[in-house]
Protein backbone atom coordinates (compact mmCIF):
# COMPACT_ATOMS: atom_id res chain seq x y z
CA UNK A 1 0.00 0.00 0.00
CA UNK A 2 1.45 3.52 -1.11
CA UNK A 3 0.70 6.36 1.20
CA UNK A 4 -0.85 8.54 -1.31
CA UNK A 5 -2.76 6.40 -4.53
CA UNK A 6 -4.32 8.32 -6.93
CA UNK A 7 -6.27 6.37 -9.24
CA UNK A 8 -7.96 7.90 -12.48
CA UNK A 9 -8.17 11.20 -11.18
CA UNK A 10 -10.73 13.49 -13.79
CA UNK A 11 -11.85 16.88 -13.39
CA UNK A 12 -12.99 20.07 -15.22
CA UNK A 13 -13.36 23.69 -15.58
CA UNK A 14 -16.69 24.49 -16.82
CA UNK A 15 -16.87 21.29 -18.33
CA UNK A 16 -13.51 21.58 -20.08
CA UNK A 17 -11.59 18.44 -18.95
CA UNK A 18 -8.65 19.01 -16.81
CA UNK A 19 -7.29 15.90 -15.63
CA UNK A 20 -8.20 13.56 -17.77
CA UNK A 21 -7.67 10.07 -15.87
CA UNK A 22 -4.99 10.89 -13.76
CA UNK A 23 -3.17 8.06 -11.79
CA UNK A 24 0.32 7.94 -9.83
CA UNK A 25 1.91 6.89 -5.96
CA UNK A 26 3.93 8.31 -3.42
CA UNK A 27 5.24 6.67 -0.68
CA UNK A 28 6.03 7.94 2.67
CA UNK A 29 9.01 10.16 2.73
CA UNK A 30 9.48 10.11 -0.78
CA UNK A 31 9.39 13.46 -3.16
CA UNK A 32 7.69 13.40 -6.16
CA UNK A 33 7.55 16.10 -8.79
CA UNK A 34 5.06 16.92 -11.21
CA UNK A 35 6.94 18.17 -14.54
CA UNK A 36 5.34 19.07 -18.03
CA UNK A 37 4.20 22.34 -19.67
CA UNK A 38 1.97 24.56 -19.03
CA UNK A 39 -1.60 24.07 -18.85
CA UNK A 40 -0.70 20.41 -18.47
CA UNK A 41 -2.65 20.56 -14.94
CA UNK A 42 -0.39 20.41 -12.35
CA UNK A 43 -1.65 22.90 -10.15
CA UNK A 44 -5.22 21.80 -10.60
CA UNK A 45 -4.28 18.26 -9.65
CA UNK A 46 -2.35 20.45 -6.21
CA UNK A 47 -5.88 21.53 -5.80
CA UNK A 48 -8.29 18.68 -6.56
CA UNK A 49 -5.50 16.64 -3.85
CA UNK A 50 -6.17 18.94 -1.28
CA UNK A 51 -9.90 19.61 -1.78
CA UNK A 52 -10.19 23.16 -3.44
CA UNK A 53 -11.51 21.89 -6.54
CA UNK A 54 -14.11 18.64 -7.41
CA UNK A 55 -13.27 15.65 -8.93
CA UNK A 56 -15.45 14.86 -11.43
CA UNK A 57 -14.30 10.95 -11.34
CA UNK A 58 -11.32 8.66 -9.80
CA UNK A 59 -10.10 7.73 -6.36
CA UNK A 60 -7.60 9.21 -3.57
CA UNK A 61 -6.56 7.14 -0.89
CA UNK A 62 -4.34 8.05 2.00
CA UNK A 63 -2.49 5.75 3.81
CA UNK A 64 -5.11 2.88 2.47
CA UNK A 65 -8.35 5.47 3.62
CA UNK A 66 -10.35 6.86 0.50
CA UNK A 67 -10.93 10.78 0.85
CA UNK A 68 -14.39 11.39 0.14
CA UNK A 69 -14.70 14.65 -1.27
CA UNK A 70 -18.09 15.56 -1.28
CA UNK A 71 -17.95 15.02 2.74
CA UNK A 72 -17.35 17.75 5.23
CA UNK A 73 -16.16 15.63 7.80
CA UNK A 74 -14.01 13.98 5.27
CA UNK A 75 -12.38 16.89 3.93
CA UNK A 76 -11.84 18.23 7.56
CA UNK A 77 -9.98 15.06 8.49
CA UNK A 78 -7.53 15.47 4.86
CA UNK A 79 -6.89 18.70 6.00
CA UNK A 80 -5.04 17.78 8.61
CA UNK A 81 -3.27 14.82 7.08
CA UNK A 82 -2.66 16.87 4.04
CA UNK A 83 -1.30 20.54 3.53
CA UNK A 84 -0.40 23.11 1.08
CA UNK A 85 1.70 26.17 -0.07
CA UNK A 86 0.89 28.33 -3.17
CA UNK A 87 2.97 30.31 -5.38
CA UNK A 88 1.45 33.30 -3.62
CA UNK A 89 2.16 33.11 -0.10
CA UNK A 90 -1.01 34.53 1.08
CA UNK A 91 -0.52 35.41 4.51
CA UNK A 92 -2.79 37.27 6.86
CA UNK A 93 -1.43 40.87 6.17
CA UNK A 94 -2.59 42.04 10.04
CA UNK A 95 -1.16 39.17 11.99
CA UNK A 96 2.53 38.68 12.71
CA UNK A 97 4.82 35.60 11.41
CA UNK A 98 3.94 33.85 14.91
CA UNK A 99 0.35 34.25 14.56
CA UNK A 100 -0.02 32.97 10.90
CA UNK A 101 1.37 29.93 11.85
CA UNK A 102 -0.71 29.23 14.87
CA UNK A 103 -3.76 30.34 13.68
CA UNK A 104 -5.09 27.54 11.91
CA UNK A 105 -4.30 24.60 14.92
CA UNK A 106 -6.12 26.74 17.41
CA UNK A 107 -9.38 28.04 15.07
CA UNK A 108 -9.67 24.33 13.00
CA UNK A 109 -7.83 21.69 15.22
CA UNK A 110 -8.74 23.29 18.74
CA UNK A 111 -5.01 23.41 20.14
CA UNK A 112 -4.58 25.35 23.05
CA UNK A 113 -3.42 28.86 21.67
CA UNK A 114 0.03 28.69 24.51
CA UNK A 115 1.10 25.27 22.66
CA UNK A 116 0.41 26.22 19.41
CA UNK A 117 2.48 29.75 19.81
CA UNK A 118 4.83 27.02 21.05
CA UNK A 119 5.04 24.98 18.19
CA UNK A 120 4.77 27.84 15.65
CA UNK A 121 8.09 29.61 17.03
CA UNK A 122 10.05 26.16 17.22
CA UNK A 123 8.44 25.91 13.15
CA UNK A 124 9.63 29.69 12.64
CA UNK A 125 13.35 28.67 14.28
CA UNK A 126 12.98 25.41 11.69
CA UNK A 127 12.57 27.49 8.59
CA UNK A 128 15.30 30.02 9.65
CA UNK A 129 12.54 32.56 11.01
CA UNK A 130 13.03 32.38 14.93
CA UNK A 131 13.96 35.66 14.98
CA UNK A 132 11.41 37.38 12.56
CA UNK A 133 8.10 36.17 14.97
CA UNK A 134 6.87 39.07 15.61
CA UNK A 135 7.46 40.61 11.93
CA UNK A 136 4.69 41.32 10.24
CA UNK A 137 4.58 40.28 6.25
CA UNK A 138 5.24 43.44 4.79
CA UNK A 139 8.09 43.44 6.95
CA UNK A 140 9.67 40.25 5.32
CA UNK A 141 10.61 40.01 1.88
CA UNK A 142 8.95 37.83 -0.32
CA UNK A 143 11.42 34.45 0.40
CA UNK A 144 10.76 35.03 4.44
CA UNK A 145 7.42 35.27 3.58
CA UNK A 146 7.17 32.05 1.48
CA UNK A 147 8.80 30.02 4.54
CA UNK A 148 6.19 31.99 7.08
CA UNK A 149 4.00 30.08 4.83
CA UNK A 150 5.91 26.95 4.62
CA UNK A 151 6.06 26.26 8.11
CA UNK A 152 2.07 27.69 8.33
CA UNK A 153 1.20 24.70 6.45
CA UNK A 154 3.31 22.25 8.38
CA UNK A 155 1.52 23.44 11.44
CA UNK A 156 -1.03 20.98 11.27
CA UNK A 157 1.71 18.21 11.04
CA UNK A 158 0.54 17.01 8.00
CA UNK A 159 1.87 13.47 6.36
CA UNK A 160 1.65 15.21 2.94
CA UNK A 161 2.80 18.36 2.12
CA UNK A 162 1.90 19.89 -1.55
CA UNK A 163 4.15 22.60 -2.85
CA UNK A 164 2.94 24.48 -5.87
CA UNK A 165 5.39 26.28 -7.63
CA UNK A 166 6.64 27.94 -4.41
CA UNK A 167 9.54 30.19 -5.89
CA UNK A 168 7.77 31.44 -8.98
CA UNK A 169 6.64 34.24 -7.23
CA UNK A 170 10.13 35.50 -5.76
CA UNK A 171 13.15 37.86 -6.52
CA UNK A 172 15.77 35.49 -8.18
CA UNK A 173 18.34 36.26 -5.28
CA UNK A 174 15.16 35.13 -2.84
CA UNK A 175 14.62 31.30 -4.60
CA UNK A 176 17.66 29.68 -2.94
CA UNK A 177 16.80 30.10 0.49
CA UNK A 178 13.09 28.76 -0.05
CA UNK A 179 14.70 25.62 -1.87
CA UNK A 180 17.37 24.95 0.97
CA UNK A 181 14.04 25.06 3.29
CA UNK A 182 12.25 22.51 1.03
CA UNK A 183 15.60 20.75 1.04
CA UNK A 184 15.75 20.94 4.27
CA UNK A 185 12.32 18.89 4.62
CA UNK A 186 12.84 16.18 2.23
CA UNK A 187 13.86 13.11 4.27
CA UNK A 188 12.01 14.21 7.51
CA UNK A 189 9.76 11.34 6.50
CA UNK A 190 7.33 13.94 5.26
CA UNK A 191 5.75 12.79 1.74
CA UNK A 192 6.20 15.55 -0.45
CA UNK A 193 4.41 16.46 -4.06
CA UNK A 194 6.26 19.14 -5.72
CA UNK A 195 4.72 21.50 -8.77
CA UNK A 196 8.71 23.67 -9.92
CA UNK A 197 9.77 24.90 -12.93
CA UNK A 198 13.37 24.57 -11.07
CA UNK A 199 14.78 21.87 -13.04
CA UNK A 200 18.04 21.81 -11.73
CA UNK A 201 16.23 21.58 -7.71
CA UNK A 202 13.44 18.58 -9.20
CA UNK A 203 16.36 16.77 -10.36
CA UNK A 204 18.47 17.01 -7.30
CA UNK A 205 15.46 16.52 -4.71
CA UNK A 206 12.79 14.43 -6.42
CA UNK A 207 12.86 10.38 -5.46
CA UNK A 208 10.18 10.57 -8.89
CA UNK A 209 9.27 12.16 -11.21
CA UNK A 210 5.85 12.81 -12.94
CA UNK A 211 5.78 14.11 -16.73
CA UNK A 212 2.34 15.39 -17.41
CA UNK A 213 0.36 16.71 -20.70
CA UNK A 214 -3.03 17.63 -21.58
CA UNK A 215 -4.22 16.26 -18.15
CA UNK A 216 -2.51 13.07 -18.46
CA UNK A 217 0.63 11.33 -16.99
CA UNK A 218 3.04 10.96 -19.75
CA UNK A 219 5.11 8.88 -17.51
CA UNK A 220 6.57 8.32 -14.66
CA UNK A 221 10.28 7.80 -13.49
CA UNK A 222 13.33 8.06 -10.73
CA UNK A 223 15.22 11.82 -11.57
CA UNK A 224 17.77 9.78 -13.43
CA UNK A 225 15.33 8.17 -15.80
CA UNK A 226 13.01 11.36 -16.49
CA UNK A 227 15.91 13.35 -16.74
CA UNK A 228 18.39 11.37 -19.07
CA UNK A 229 16.76 8.13 -20.36
CA UNK A 230 13.01 9.25 -20.63
CA UNK A 231 11.25 6.53 -22.65
CA UNK A 232 8.79 8.40 -24.56
CA UNK A 233 9.62 10.98 -27.09
CA UNK A 234 7.39 14.03 -25.33
CA UNK A 235 9.50 13.89 -21.55
CA UNK A 236 12.71 14.20 -23.69
CA UNK A 237 11.74 17.30 -25.18
CA UNK A 238 10.06 18.49 -22.73
CA UNK A 239 13.29 18.27 -20.29
CA UNK A 240 15.49 18.81 -23.39
CA UNK A 241 13.83 22.00 -23.80
CA UNK A 242 13.82 23.28 -20.38
CA UNK A 243 17.45 22.37 -20.40
CA UNK A 244 18.63 23.68 -23.04
CA UNK A 245 16.70 26.94 -21.69
CA UNK A 246 18.15 27.02 -18.42
CA UNK A 247 22.00 26.65 -19.88
N1 LIG B 1 -9.98 28.51 -12.43
C1 LIG B 1 -9.95 28.04 -13.67
N2 LIG B 1 -11.00 28.18 -14.49
C2 LIG B 1 -10.98 27.69 -15.76
N3 LIG B 1 -9.93 27.05 -16.31
C3 LIG B 1 -8.85 26.89 -15.55
C4 LIG B 1 -8.78 27.37 -14.19
N4 LIG B 1 -7.57 27.05 -13.69
C5 LIG B 1 -6.91 26.41 -14.68
N5 LIG B 1 -7.67 26.31 -15.79
C6 LIG B 1 -7.27 25.63 -17.03
O1 LIG B 1 -6.98 24.29 -16.71
C7 LIG B 1 -5.84 23.82 -17.45
C8 LIG B 1 -4.79 23.29 -16.51
O2 LIG B 1 -4.28 24.36 -15.72
P1 LIG B 1 -3.24 24.16 -14.56
O3 LIG B 1 -3.05 25.49 -13.90
O4 LIG B 1 -3.64 23.03 -13.71
O5 LIG B 1 -1.94 23.75 -15.36
P2 LIG B 1 -0.43 23.74 -14.91
O6 LIG B 1 0.15 22.52 -15.50
O7 LIG B 1 -0.33 23.89 -13.44
O8 LIG B 1 0.15 25.01 -15.63
P3 LIG B 1 1.26 26.07 -15.16
O9 LIG B 1 2.58 25.35 -15.23
O10 LIG B 1 1.15 27.16 -16.20
O11 LIG B 1 0.87 26.54 -13.79
C9 LIG B 1 -5.39 24.99 -18.31
O12 LIG B 1 -5.93 24.81 -19.60
C10 LIG B 1 -6.00 26.18 -17.63
O13 LIG B 1 -6.25 27.18 -18.55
Amino acid sequence: MHHLDVRDLEASYAGNPVLRGVTLSADKGEVVSLIGPSGSGKSTLLRVLIGLTPPTAGAVCIGGTAVDYADKRSLRALRSRMSIVFQQFNLFQNMTALANVAIAPVKVHGVPKREAEERAMALLEKVGLGHKGDSYPDQLSGGQQQRVAIARALAVEPEILLLDEVTSALDPERVGEVLDTVRALAGDGITMLLVSHEMAFVREISTRVVMMDAGQVVETGTSAEIFTAAKMERTRAFVGAVIRHAA
